[in-house]
């Protein structure tokens, strides 16, 4: 790729390989969940997440998507049980979103797609930093949240909110007293398998947690992510969308169900 990775025809998904060979690698996200393949496994543990609201500090377009960072240098914003052991450090969440309702999750349910998918960052304290765990193989853990097109869902208002003030590429601003755990569905249900970043450097570090239940969001709420751009003040403007990379080979991984 001559320029920057991105989401368009020339430095989309399909030409990430040319810089980052691993995106052909034998453990890429995202995937086609198939929910009648998957193994309930009876071992797996429900989910621990336990967020405190004063960790949240900012709200930054990076010019991909946008993300909510947490402070992370105590164990005060965690996830633990579920398919993972130890404790894992929230770090940020971010999501991704289709220029139109009937694209933009990363994941599919039975080639199903989802207007949007929520991706809640989690870094194994087993290692010093994020970036530290990033590249190791139990490095990472995210959890995802599937958005299906429904009522307006107040508990993403206060992000989205905040979406006027950032607009552009590299704005960020202040995000504070969030409570993340606010954008969870009701239930924790999920899949699970080992993966990747979903975007370069598409590091296989990443124990994934995808979530059953959706949540919801209208069509206006949608409108509000498609007002963000990609490109920095004063560029030709490009809106901040399709900024999802599709389902990638399974490769023989196993996906395994918290639930029957
Ligand atoms: C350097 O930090 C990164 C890099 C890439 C990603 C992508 O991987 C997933 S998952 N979603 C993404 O947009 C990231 O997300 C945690 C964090
Ligand atoms: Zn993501």
């Amino acid at each position: 790729m001559s320029h920057g990775w991105g989401y368009g025809p020339s430095n989309g998904p399909d030409k990430w390989a040319e810089s980052y060979p691993v995106a052909n690698g034998a453990r890429q996200s995202p995937i086609n969940v198939v929910p009648k393949e998957a193994q309930f496994d009876s071992s797996l543990k429900a989910l621990k997440l336990r967020y405190d609201p004063a960790n949240s500090r900012g709200i930054l377009n990076n010019g991909h998507s946008f993300q909510v960072d947490f402070v992370d240098d105590t164990d005060s914003s965690t996830l633990t049980g579920g398919p993972i052991t130890g404790t894992y450090r929230l770090k940020q969440f971010h999501f991704h979103w289709g220029a139109s309702d009937d694209r933009g999750s990363e994941h599919t349910v039975n080639g199903i797609n989802f207007p949007c998918e929520l991706h809640l960052v989690h870094w194994n304290t087993k290692y010093p930093s994020f970036g530290d765990a990033a590249d190791k193989p139990d490095g990472l853990a995210v959890v995802g949240v599937f958005l299906k097109i429904g009522a307006a869902n107040p508990r993403l208002q206060k992000v989205l909110d905040a979406l006027e003030a950032i607009k552009t590429k590299g704005k960020q601003t202040t995000f504070g007293n969030f409570d993340a755990k606010t954008l969870l569905p009701g239930s924790l249900d999920y899949w699970t398998y080992d993966g990747s970043l979903t975007t370069p450097p598409l590091l296989e570090s990443v124990t994934w947690i995808v979530l059953k239940e959706p949540i919801s969001v209208s069509p206006a709420q949608m409108a509000m992510f498609r007002s963000l751009l990609f490109t920095g003040e004063g560029e030709a403007a490009c809106c901040m969308a399709d900024n999802y990379r599709p389902p990638q080979p399974l490769k023989g991984r196993r996906v395994r169900a918290s639930f029957k």
